[in-house]
């Protein structure tokens, strides 16, 4: 409609920018690991894709767990958040492995935002531990474990979206 302001991006509501190198993400992986080390064991690691899949890696790792199934879940195109869709549920033999409710199964995430994604997959393991990297706060609730807590307002960016580029100097107005 003529004169009504243009959507704005998820990442552009977020004004702050959270940029994570590599580095720093395997350090926060290990660190929550040292929090799920406490409350495992676990049959198996489910991770949510794809932002999931980095950090299931580096926590089964940690924990010895060989057993890793994804839940594929698509809602974000770059930063507009669309309708959740599951493109792949959780297999048989890991349904299996946690009784049919989740019981003993770790669930991680990279980040829960608005928790939209996080709430759809308790919903099918209701008694796993949910882990995620990263929070804001409207999701946090959702999650049992987690490292960090970022403001709604920051966009988190992930060192495999990232590339090293020039950055004028804050001089010349750079943020
Ligand atoms: O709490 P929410 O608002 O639901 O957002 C969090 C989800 O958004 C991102 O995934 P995305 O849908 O971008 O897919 P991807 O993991 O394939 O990048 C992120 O990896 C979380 O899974
Ligand atoms: O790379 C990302 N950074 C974020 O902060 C975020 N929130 C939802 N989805 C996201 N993806
Ligand atoms: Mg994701």
């Amino acid at each position: 409609m003529a004169g009504e302001a243009p959507e704005l991006s998820a990442q552009e509501r977020a004004g702050r920018p959270f940029p994570v190198s590599w580095d720093q993400f395997h350090r926060d992986c290990r660190a929550l690991t040292w929090r799920l080390n406490e409350v495992g064991p676990f049959h198996a690691v489910i991770a949510i894709t794809r932002g999931g899949l980095v950090p299931a890696a580096i926590v089964a790792r940690e924990l010895g767990v060989r057993v890793i199934d994804t839940v594929c879940i698509a809602s974000y195109d770059h930063d507009k958040q669309g309708d959740l869709q599951v493109l792949k549920g959780i297999s048989e033999q890991a349904m299996k492995l946690g009784g049919g409710t989740g019981k003993g199964l770790l669930i991680v995430d990279d980040l829960v935002d608005t928790g939209k994604t996080g709430k759809l997959v308790r919903e099918m393991l209701p008694d796993a531990h949910f882990a995620t990297v990263y929070a804001k706060p409207k999701g946090r609730p959702l999650v049992d474990t987690f490292i960090t807590e970022v403001s709604q307002d920051t966009w988190i960016f992930f060192p495999w979206d990232t590339a090293l580029s020039y950055h004028p100097p804050l001089r010349d107005g750079a943020a």
